[in-house]
């Protein structure tokens, strides 16, 4: 073994991948969650830009690696009923949320309607419930199939985030959304080779 070895994996040296980050939140959960990934792709990927609310984000994203993340509403992608729920549970002062404005707009679920088709691939993630996913559904895995069918690579499986049964995040996701980010971001540099653009 080298001293290099020794001293764990070398830096990725990645030229610039245009990754997307599109996201969708009523309570701002999945908001920071799109913030700390993309903290964490920071780490090994010398350019990421700031998450883009669905709502502000172009039809048809062209970019290399696009990254989509949303709340699970009723076991899958909000549709316009739940995002009037979502309203409806945030003028509930009981439960302590804050609605973010794009509720009365178009979702992530419309949005994957414009036929987004990056380069490289794709990765989804989601909020939901901690409980076991056969209760909760996921919206992250609702994403990856649609993306999956289109024939569209998928750089790391779906993953979720939790939050509490009030809709709060669960204490440690953050850390551990960072994380995902890291590896989200190797394992777009392991697909360089594949989508034949040499690292620098
Ligand atoms: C109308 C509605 C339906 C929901 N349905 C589910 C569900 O089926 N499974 C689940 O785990 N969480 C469900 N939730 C909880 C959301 O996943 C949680 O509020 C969300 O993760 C918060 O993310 P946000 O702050 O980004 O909106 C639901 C929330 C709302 C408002």
């Amino acid at each position: 073994m080298t001293d290099s070895n020794l001293a764990g994996p070398a830096p990725l040296t990645v030229g610039p991948a245009d990754v997307s980050i599109v996201f969708e939140s009523f309570f701002g959960n999945t908001h920071a969650v799109a913030e700390a990934i993309a903290d964490g792709m920071r780490e090994n990927l010398p350019i990421v830009p700031a998450p883009v609310r669905v709502s502000d984000a172009l039809p048809s994203a062209v970019c290399d690696v696009l990254v989509l993340g949303a709340p699970t509403h009723a076991h899958s992608l909000s549709r316009s009923s739940s995002r009037r729920e979502a309203e409806a549970w945030a003028k509930d002062l009981g439960k302590h949320l804050t609605l973010e404005r794009e509720s009365l707009g178009p979702g992530i679920r419309e949005w994957l309607q414009t036929d987004p088709t990056p380069a490289w691939g794709y990765a989804s993630f989601d909020t939901r419930v901690d409980m076991p996913r056969i209760f909760t559904g996921s919206a992250a895995a609702t994403i990856s199939r649609q993306l999956r069918k289109r024939g569209i690579r998928e750089l790391v499986g779906p993953e979720s985030f939790l939050v509490d049964k009030d809709s709060h995040l669960i204490p440690g996701e953050l850390e551990r959304a960072r994380a995902w980010g890291v590896a989200l971001a190797r394992a777009v540099a392991s697909v360089l080779p594949a989508v034949g653009r040499e690292p620098r």
